[in-house]
């Protein structure tokens, strides 16, 4: 089979975002939280070494969102009733996002208290 052109799949993958930031409220909650790093990362000069991990640990959790979405849809499509074992999943999935977002609770409190 013929693979698409890039820009097809530059164009696929926009779409799976663009769904995320119309319809996901977390993946909305966690690009505002992006948001007021880019503002506080501007305003309080933040060394570029520190931005980076902050920028870093930002996009690790969007990405961990996107897929923690997939993985839930997933499961809704191919098992729609109730199951323990979907439970689980869903719940290991959701675990990661909450594991990078712990970690970029505790990055920002190491990194902005000596910038105030
Ligand atoms: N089919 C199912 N069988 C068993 N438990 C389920 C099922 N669907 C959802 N759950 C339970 O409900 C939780 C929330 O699942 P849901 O699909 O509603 O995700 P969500 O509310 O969008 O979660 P998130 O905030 O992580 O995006 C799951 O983590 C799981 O514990």
């Amino acid at each position: 089979m013929r693979k698409p052109p890039l820009y097809k799949s530059f164009l696929n993958a926009l779409h799976g975002i663009g769904h995320m930031v119309l319809q996901e409220r977390n993946f909305q909650i966690e690009l505002a939280a992006l948001a007021i790093n880019l503002v506080l990362i501007f305003f309080l000069k933040v060394h570029a070494t520190e931005a980076a991990v902050i920028l870093a640990i930002c996009g690790a959790v969007l990405a961990a969102e996107l897929m923690n979405t997939a993985v839930e849809k997933l499961c809704d499509f191919i098992h729609p009733e109730f199951h323990v074992k979907i439970g689980l999943i869903k719940d290991i999935s959701a675990g990661a996002v909450m594991l990078l977002a712990l970690t970029a609770l505790i990055i920002g409190l190491v990194i902005y208290p000596k910038y105030f």
